[in-house]
């Protein structure tokens, strides 16, 4: 069971899927980190097969040998009855999400589920009432959430209003995919897997503009959208491409706007994202828009020409330990979470994941993008 009490809560994760989200997952919580306020063992790891498994823990363990090997399943349920783990980390494609959580919850496990956390609100919704009727922790892992990026972002609009009224955010997430290279089966392609870049990487361009243009409020709390206009560049039935603009009433009068796009064609650039307020601008900077490194405040206008400029400008860059890419910051928070007998997390509720599902199905639905699941 998870450690409570005095001594550091302690997790015991099983793994689901061997692919790019589940090495990274778990090489971030086999790091060593000194000052981590909770502890986590990988106690299982579920594969298509043994082989597959078994490559996956050589390579992932090979830099932190001393960390306790989990036992590998050649299948899913091996993982869900497994009385060692007490919560299970989906990192599946899209469309097995919903599965995948059912049968985790009808083992009594908790899930960590990534994102998004289906393929539509309906299944979304199917998942969060079996979590509420069985009692268990579920959680969608919209990772970026619990970098500490957002709590900094807050104390400079919220508490210093170093930008004055947030007026204007735009946000680009450029992921160039080798669309025409990979296998139709690729989970990157193929419809039937929940492929496309609104459910793939929009999801954190409108966690961003929710956050930032929504005051923090999440889930029921989360300010009305006053409009959603959108676009979808859909081709082989995914969207390849999508734009989509929210607005929300502005505490000063009027509107304030938030312009996001996503693209698999083309590689976005390092500053990723720019706030707009009545008193200065802020510019979020980083890998990617998922993995920010940090930004920079620029409070004062920009001069009128001839004008001195009186701009002040600070840097805000996050600190992590060496090897890790900060998938560890939701991880605690899970932990944290379980130990205290929480059956969701306050900065993702699961009410937050309905409105984020519910949203993306309105700008599919306006969009003419339909997945097979959305028929069922
Ligand atoms: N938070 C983040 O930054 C990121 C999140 N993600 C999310 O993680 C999830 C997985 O993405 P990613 O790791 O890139 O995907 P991959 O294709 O790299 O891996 C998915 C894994 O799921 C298992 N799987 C089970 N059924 C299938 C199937 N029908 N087709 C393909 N794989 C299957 C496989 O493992 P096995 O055969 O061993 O069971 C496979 O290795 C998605 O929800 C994605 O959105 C992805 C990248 C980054
Ligand atoms: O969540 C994600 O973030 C990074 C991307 O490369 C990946 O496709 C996506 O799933």
């Amino acid at each position: 069971m998870a450690g409570t009490g005095k001594s550091l809560p302690h997790v015991r994760w099983g793994v689901l899927g061997t692919g790019w989200i589940s090495t990274m997952f778990t090489t971030d919580l086999l790091a060593p980190r000194p000052d981590a306020p909770a502890r986590h063992t990988i106690a299982a790891l579920g594969s298509s097969s043994l082989e597959k498994g078994n490559a996956f823990v050589d390579k992932v363990w090979a830099k932190t040998p001393e960390q306790p090997r989990p036992q590998v399943y050649a299948d899913y349920q091996g993982v869900y009855n497994d009385p060692n783990v007490d919560v299970v980390y989906v990192g599946t494609p899209h469309s097995l999400h919903k599965q995948n959580c059912l049968d985790a919850i009808a083992a009594g496990k908790h899930v960590l589920c990534e994102k998004p956390f289906t393929i539509n609100e309906r299944e979304a919704q199917e998942v969060v009432d079996a979590a509420r009727r069985k009692g268990v922790f579920v959680m969608e892992a919209v990772w970026t959430r619990f970098f500490p990026l957002f709590k900094a972002l807050h104390q400079e609009i919220h508490a210093k209003k170093s930008i004055g009224d947030v007026q204007r955010f735009f946000i680009d997430f450029g992921n160039k995919m080798p669309l025409d290279e990979l296998p139709a089966n690729s989970r990157l392609k193929d419809p039937a897997l929940g492929a496309g870049a609104l459910l793939d990487i929009g999801v954190y361009t409108l966690t961003y503009a929710s956050i930032i243009m929504g005051d923090w409020k999440v889930g029921k709390e989360h300010p009305k959208i006053e409009r959603v206009t959108s676009s979808l560049d859909i081709v082989n039935g995914i969207d390849e491409a999508n734009v989509v603009v929210l607005d929300y009433a502005s505490a000063s009068g009027g509107k304030k706007t938030a312009v996001c796009s996503s693209t698999f064609r083309f590689r976005g650039a390092e500053e990723f994202a720019r706030i707009e307020g009545t008193a200065g601008s802020i510019v979020l900077f980083g890998l990617g828009v998922s993995v920010p490194g940090g930004f920079r405040v620029i409070e004062g206008s920009r001069p009128q020409m001839g004008d001195a400029d009186a701009r002040v400008e600070r840097v805000f860059n996050i600190e992590k330990p060496e090897g890790t890419l900060g998938f560890f910051w939701e991880a605690d928070a899970v932990a944290e979470d379980i130990s205290n007998d929480r059956t969701e997390n306050a900065t993702m509720p699961l009410d937050e994941t309905l409105r984020m599902m519910k949203l993306m199905d309105g700008i599919r639905r306006a969009g003419g993008l339909s997945y097979p699941q959305d028929e069922q």
